[in-house]
């Protein structure tokens, strides 16, 4: 079976001439469907160049990228922008909530502004989701009435809401305590066994990774 994304000798420099920084090195990784996996690796070992350049939001210096078939090195920028909307979601450390919406705007945002309207559907799904993550009771509640761990979730739901096949998360824990922070992850946990969907989670918390069930160490550029 084809891996979902697959990365052969991946490059990133970072500058030019004396300034010139090299981050990845020749990097070589393979996620396969439904894979839960933490990203592990000193600070500055370039864990979020690796993911920004998994979500397509910037280009290797040089290498070969492949998701789902496509050779996403050779793709315009405009077809990376729609891949991406299609088939990545993303949860970063803040979470990036539109302090003025509900919840449930916050869900439905992203994809109400890629389809120039809000849907029935649109608003369906994100209070699906929303229930999904344990919020039902406080989808219209402001996003700055959310404790840290309820906003994480939120932007959990919102990264689901076009069914993505991979969810890519910057230290999605890295911002709660540890009480939130294990709740963040039972429900990343639960949403992979039962959605089959791949998570590639950085951190520097080698409690949060054990409760993954890969660990991709990056060290000095290459994967360990
Ligand atoms: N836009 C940029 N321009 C120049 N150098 C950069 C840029 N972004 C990152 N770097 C450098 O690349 C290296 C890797 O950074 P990156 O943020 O990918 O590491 P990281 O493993 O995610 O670190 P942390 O765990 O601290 O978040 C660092 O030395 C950083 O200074």
């Amino acid at each position: 079976m084809r891996p979902l994304l697959e990365v052969m000798d991946l490059v990133k420099t970072y500058g030019e001439g004396e300034a010139e920084t090299r981050v990845l090195k020749g990097l070589d990784l393979q996620l396969e469907t439904g894979e839960l996996a933490a990203l592990l690796g000193p600070s500055g070992s370039g864990k979020s160049t690796l993911l920004a350049i998994l979500g397509t939001l910037m280009k290797p210096s040089s290498g070969k990228h492949v998701m789902l078939g496509e050779d996403l090195t050779k793709a315009s920028d405009r077809d990376l922008t729609e891949f991406r909307n299609r088939h990545i979601g993303f949860v970063f450390q803040f979470h990036h909530l539109l302090p003025d919406f509900t919840a449930l705007e916050n869900v439905i945002f992203p994809s109400a502004v890629r389809a120039g309207r809000e849907t029935w559907a649109a608003r369906e799904r994100g209070r699906e989701l929303l229930a999904r993550v344990g919020l039902e009771k406080r989808m219209d509640f402001l996003a700055t009435k959310l404790s840290g761990g309820q906003k994480q979730r939120v932007a959990i739901a919102r990264a689901l809401m076009n069914q993505p096949e991979l969810v890519l998360a910057d230290e999605p824990t890295g911002n709660l305590d540890r009480g939130s922070a294990t709740q963040v992850m039972e429900l990343i946990a639960e949403i992979n066994q039962n959605e089959k969907t791949t998570f590639l989670i950085s951190t520097h918390d080698e409690k949060i990774a054990d409760t993954c069930r890969r660990r991709i160490r990056v060290s000095d550029g290459l994967v360990e």
